[in-house]
């Protein structure tokens, strides 16, 4: 099994590009399910989990031509079944997301139901509720999600009890085919959630209130095709702006979205850092000193996300001072740490809490990613250790960051992947 090899102590400096993002990507995928005629979708990541994605659409008979520069084209108008295998699932959470298109635009649905996973229980009983208040009948049997429903679904008002990202992104996705207006209240406001409305407006759906916690939908018959590009990548680029942060480097990401870094920016920002932004770029210049500890706590956009959370506790474990970081998303987040522990890093968990207190320089060691964010954090924590680290389980880490080594390399990191 691959591993990553880390050797820290280099200062990075460079420019890297942002690739599309993973968690715009999935659910502007499963979108193409909502009609028959041809959609490109452009500036895909080259990620494990997008494979996965179109593994499935073409597991459903969909035409799926991906080019070199990782465009698809998809054909839904073969569409011959309305299933996604528990084999599917199991790898990736984010299949779900063809369940709100599946009942919406075919009327029927065989979704395997999602387990938990290594950050926590992660129900769908928002998004289960939400489309049986639209109309369908919605049973679990044999470990899948059966949903089905005569004609239209129709529109309705949907309170969501917490946010939810997925679940306001099957609901959006199911109401733009419902007879009728459907209003999402306290819906998720996440960069990606935006995203996916364009490219369903892109589509013919009527949407609006997108990026607020108020979205209305007004049902259309049918959809159309389209070409859209998908959003760059926010958590793939304030990881690399805490990599220049915790090497004490110099790092500019380009063709990235400056807007949806706002919280991430005002704690680099606190950490001490220099944050210079144009439109499409951020550059983060930490001058060859040390970050001061900064306290953090997750919660829905436009606050702190939680998946910038271990990268944070990695750029605390070396910085002056003691932060907190409160995890209020997941309630097992911190798997990351306890590998941190080997490699020196002074943190203390309670419950959902991290004390972090900030030693001079890590040790490399031997480690093992346990999630997609925690296996960043430990290349984070693997660029400052003293001697090398060497990752393993990195498939975590593939089915998140693009070419990962070649982007690090190039900003002056050695890491390479090896064997053994
Ligand atoms: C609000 C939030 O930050 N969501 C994060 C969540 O999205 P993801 O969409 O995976 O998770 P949700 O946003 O749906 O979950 C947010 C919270 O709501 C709960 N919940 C969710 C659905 C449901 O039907 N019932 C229920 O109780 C979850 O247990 C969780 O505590 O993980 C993604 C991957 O790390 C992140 O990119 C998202 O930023
Ligand atoms: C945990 C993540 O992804 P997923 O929801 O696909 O598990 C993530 O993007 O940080």
């Amino acid at each position: 099994m691959d591993k990553l090899l880390i050797t820290g102590g280099t200062r990075l400096n460079g420019v890297v590009r942002a690739s599309g993002a993973k968690n715009a990507a999935l659910p502007i995928l499963a979108a193409t399910l909502l009609t028959k005629e041809l959609i490109t979708i452009k500036n895909l990541p080259h990620l494990h989990d997008i494979t996965t994605m179109l593994e499935l659409l073409g597991s459903m008979g969909c035409g799926v031509v991906v080019d070199e520069k990782m465009s698809v084209q998809l054909d839904v108008s073969t569409l011959n079944n309305c299933e996604a295998p528990y084999d599917l699932v199991k790898t990736m959470r984010a299949s779900i997301l063809v369940l709100g298109p599946l009942v919406s635009h075919f009327g029927k649905a065989v979704v395997s139901l999602p387990g938990g996973c290594a950050i926590g229980s992660r129900p769908v009983d928002l998004h289960l509720r939400g489309l049986e208040a639209m109309g369908a009948k919605i049973s679990v049997e044999g470990g899948d999600i059966i949903a089905s429903v005569d004609g239209r679904l129709k529109g309705a008002r949907i309170f969501f009890d917490k946010v939810t990202v997925t679940g306001t992104e099957n609901l959006l996705m199911a109401a733009t085919l419902a007879d009728g207006k459907t209003i999402l209240e306290n819906a998720a406001r996440e960069p990606e959630v935006v995203d996916l409305a364009e490219c369903l407006i892109s589509m013919g759906a009527k949407i609006k209130g997108h990026g607020t916690d108020t979205i209305t939908i007004e049902g259309v018959e049918s959809l159309h095709g389209t070409t859209y590009p998908v959003m760059p990548d926010r958590i793939e680029t304030g990881t690399f702006l805490v990599a220049a942060a915790i090497t004490g480097g110099k790092v500019r990401v380009i063709d990235t979205n400056v807007k949806s870094l706002e919280a991430v920016l005002s704690k680099l920002e606190e950490a001490g850092a220099k944050v210079t932004c144009g439109d499409n770029w951020i550059e983060v210049d930490m001058e060859g000193r040390r970050p001061d500890a900064v306290n953090i706590s997750t919660a829905p956009y436009p606050a702190f996300p939680t998946d910038m959370q271990a990268q944070f506790v990695a750029l605390n474990s070396i910085a002056n001072g003691v932060g907190r970081v409160i995890e209020n998303i997941f309630e097992n987040r911190f798997m990351h740490v306890d590998e941190m522990l080997r490699m020196g890093a002074d943190i203390e968990v309670s419950g959902n809490t991290a004390i972090v207190r900030g030693c001079e320089r890590l040790k490399g060691a031997p480690v093992m990613a346990t999630d997609l964010r925690a296996s960043a954090s430990l290349v984070l924590s693997a660029l400052v250790a003293e001697g090398d680290t060497k990752i393993d389980r990195i498939y975590h880490i593939d089915r998140g960051y693009e070419c990962i080594e070649e982007k690090f390399g190039a900003l002056g990191a050695k890491i390479s992947r090896v064997l053994n």
